[in-house]
C-alpha cells in the first residue's frame, strides 16, 4: 500500500495525459523521455486515450463507432472489416515496439481478446439493429483497452515497472446514489458524482506499490446518460482530471503535439506566439470556438482543487508549455493568489505603460458553420416564437454556437458537416412551421478571445474595422455573454486573411499609429501575469 497522503500540499503526483495521436506516433519517446524522467522525481499517473496512427479521424473511437453504426445497419462484412483494421493496427504495433517476446505475446492475446469480445457485442446489436448508450460506451472504452495495455507493455518493455487499470467498470463498482430528482443529463455532470469517482480511483492507484506506475485508461463510463451522450468525444481529459484532483495531484499535465496554447492556431498564422499562461475561461472559449485546447469539462474540477493544468509538448519534453490557471485563486500549497490586489501607490512607476499590453490574448476559427435565418410569421408573440424556435432545437439535440435575436428574427451560427445533412434538413423543416428560414453554408466563426477585453476599449470596432479593411464580408455579429470572446461569422475562404490581419494588428501590435483607436477603462487596474510574454510583442 502506497504511503502517499491523499490530502497533503504536496502529494508527490503528477498526472500526465496523453491523446490519442501521441501515443500512436510518439510510444517510444513517451516511455523514454517524458513518463521515466518525471517518475524520477515525482510519482506519475499515466491516462491514455485510444490510439490513433495519423489524425484523430482515423483514429481507434473513429473506427469504433463506424463499426457500431454498420452492425446497427446490419452490414456485418463491414463492421468486421473495421474491426479487422483495428486488430491488425495493434498487433502490428506491438509487433514493431514491444521486444521482449513474453511481454509482446501477452500483449497480443490480451488485443485479441478485447476484440473477440466487441465483436460478439456486436454480432448482437447487428440482430436487435440498435444500440443502447451503455453498449455504445461498452464498445467505446475497447480503444482506451486497447492503448493502455499496450502503453503499459511497452513501459515495462522499456524497464519502467507500471501496471495496467481499466476503469472502464468503475463506475458501477463505485457507491453512487442515483438520486432519481436529477435527469440523466444533470447526473453526468453532478459534482458529488466526480468527486465520488475521484476517491474511488484513488482507493485503487493507492494499492500499488510506490515504485509502480499506473496506466489507466481514460475511458471511465458507463456514467449515467452514457459518456458519449453526456461528455463527448475528448473525455479522456476530464478522465484525467478526475484522476488528478482524487490523487491530490501537484499538477495535471495535458500533452500534446504542440508546445502548449498560443495566441492564434500555429498552423494557420505564422507569427502565432506561445502563451504563458491562460485562464480556465479563456482556454474553454478557446476549445468552444476552434482551437481544441482541453475539453472543457475538465477544468472545473481540477481548479477547485487548485491545481493547475500545463499543456505540453511531446515532441518537446523540456519546453515550458502553457499553463492554465486562474490569476486570483492561489495554487496549492500557496497561501495568497499570485497576484493580489495592489494599491495604487505600490505600483511599479512604469505600471501605467505595462497597460498597453492588456490586450486580447488569442484569436481563434471554427469551421463548418451554417446561419440559419429565421423570419417569424408572426402568428405568435415573440416571446412564444422564440420558445418554439428553441423547442425544435432541443428536439433535435442543435448545438447553437452564436445567437443574435430581435422580436421577428433570428440568426443562429450552427455546426453542419455534410455527412449530417439528412438531420440537418429535419431541424429547418421543422423550423419552417413558424417563419420563413434560409441558411447560408460555407462559413467560419472567428472570435477574439481574451480576459482583458473586459477593459479594453473599441476591441469590438477595430476588430471589425480591421476585417472590413481586408474586404472581408461579416454575415453575423456576436458579442459573448462572459465579456471575454468577440465573435463573427464570415466566409470560411476568409478565415486564413482573417486570423493573420487580427492576429497582426490586435495581438502583435495593437497600439501601431493607434490606427483602432483601442484605449482603456479606468478601473484596468489588475496587473498582467503575460506582462513579459507580450513586451516583445507590442514595440
Ligand atoms: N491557439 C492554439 N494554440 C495551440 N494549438 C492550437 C491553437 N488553435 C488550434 N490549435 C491546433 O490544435 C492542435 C492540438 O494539438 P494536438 O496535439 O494535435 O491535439 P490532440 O492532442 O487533441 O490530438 C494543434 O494541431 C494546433 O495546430
Ligand atoms: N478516444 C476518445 C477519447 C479522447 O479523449 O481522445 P483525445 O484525448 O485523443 O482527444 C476520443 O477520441 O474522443
Amino acid at each position: 500500500m502506497s504511503t502517499t497522503s491523499l490530502y497533503s500540499l504536496n502529494s508527490g503526483w503528477i498526472v500526465q495525459k496523453f491523446g490519442g495521436t501521441s501515443v500512436g506516433k510518439f510510444a517510444n519517446e513517451i516511455t523514454l523521455n517524458i513518463v521515466k524522467k518525471y517518475n524520477e522525481s515525482n510519482r506519475v499517473a499515466v491516462v491514455c486515450s485510444a490510439r490513433s496512427t495519423q489524425t484523430k479521424s482515423e483514429g481507434t473511437t473513429t473506427r469504433l463507432l463506424l463499426a457500431s453504426e454498420l452492425a446497427i445497419d446490419d452490414k456485418e462484412e463491414e463492421f468486421k472489416q473495421t474491426l479487422k483494421l483495428i486488430k491488425d493496427d495493434h498487433i502490428k504495433n506491438a509487433e514493431n515496439l514491444i521486444t521482449n517476446l513474453e511481454i509482446r505475446e501477452k500483449l497480443i492475446n490480451d488485443t485479441i481478446y478485447e476484440i473477440d469480445y466487441i465483436e460478439k457485442l456486436l454480432d448482437a446489436c447487428c440482430i436487435i439493429g440498435e444500440i443502447s448508450s451503455k453498449s455504445l460506451d461498452n464498445i467505446m472504452s475497447c480503444g482506451e483497452k486497447l492503448s493502455c495495455l499496450f502503453m503499459t507493455a511497452l513501459l515495462n518493455n522499456n524497464g519502467i515497472n507500471s501496471h495496467y487499470i481499466n476503469l472502464s467498470n468503475i463506475v458501477n463498482e463505485m457507491d453512487y446514489d442515483n438520486d432519481d430528482h436529477l435527469s440523466n443529463n444533470e447526473k453526468s455532470l453532478d459534482p458529488l458524482f466526480y468527486k465520488k469517482l475521484a476517491k474511488r480511483i484513488s482507493i485503487e492507484i493507492l494499492k500499488l506499490d510506490d515504485n509502480v506506475v499506473p496506466v489507466l485508461t481514460g475511458f471511465f463510463g458507463p456514467v449515467p446518460g452514457g459518456l458519449l451522450n453526456s461528455v463527448g468525444r475528448g473525455y479522456t481529459d476530464l478522465c484525467a482530471a478526475i484522476i488528478a484532483v482524487g490523487l491530490s495531484a501537484n499538477e495535471l499535465q495535458i500533452w500534446k503535439e504542440v508546445d502548449g496554447i498560443f495566441t492564434a492556431d500555429p498552423r494557420k498564422v505564422k507569427f502565432a506566439r506561445l502563451l504563458k499562461s491562460v485562464t480556465p475561461d479563456e482556454a474553454a472559449e478557446l476549445t468552444y470556438y476552434g482551437s481544441e485546447v482541453i475539453h472543457p469539462f475538465t477544468m472545473e474540477q481540477v481548479i477547485n482543487a487548485r491545481i493547475p493544468i500545463r499543456i505540453k509538448n511531446v515532441m518537446n519534453p523540456n519546453g515550458e508549455g502553457t499553463i492554465i490557471y486562474p490569476d486570483n485563486i492561489s495554487k496549492k500549497g500557496e497561501q495568497t493568489p499570485p497576484h493580489p490586489p495592489v494599491s495604487l501607490d505600490k505600483l511599479p512607476s512604469d505600471y501605467f505603460n505595462k497597460q498597453k499590453m492588456k490586450i486580447p490574448t488569442a484569436v481563434t476559427a471554427k469551421n463548418d458553420i451554417a446561419v440559419v435565418n429565421i423570419h417569424s410569421n408572426k402568428k405568435t408573440l415573440s416571446h412564444g416564437f422564440l420558445a418554439n424556435v428553441f423547442s425544435i432545437l432541443d428536439k433535435h439535440k442543435t448545438v447553437v454556437d452564436l445567437i443574435s435575436t430581435s422580436e421577428v428574427h433570428v440568426s443562429m451560427a450552427v455546426s453542419y458537416f455534410k455527412d449530417q445533412r439528412k438531420s440537418f434538413l429535419k431541424v429547418i423543416e421543422d423550423l419552417k412551421k413558424f417563419g420563413g428560414v434560409d441558411v447560408t453554408y460555407d462559413l467560419s466563426i472567428v472570435s477574439l478571445v481574451g480576459i482583458h477585453m473586459k477593459q479594453l476599449i473599441g476591441t469590438a470596432g477595430a476588430m471589425f474595422k480591421i476585417l472590413a479593411d481586408e474586404q472581408i464580408n461579416i454575415e453575423m455579429i456576436s458579442q459573448g455573454a462572459n465579456e471575454i470572446n468577440i465573435s463573427c461569422v464570415i466566409s470560411k475562404e476568409n478565415v486564413i486573411k482573417a486570423l493573420n490581419a487580427l492576429h497582426d494588428n490586435l495581438l502583435l501590435h495593437p497600439f501601431r499609429n493607434n490606427k483602432y483607436s483601442l484605449s482603456f477603462t479606468n478601473d484596468s487596474m489588475a496587473l498582467d501575469h503575460r506582462i513579459e510574454d507580450l513586451k516583445l510583442s507590442s514595440n
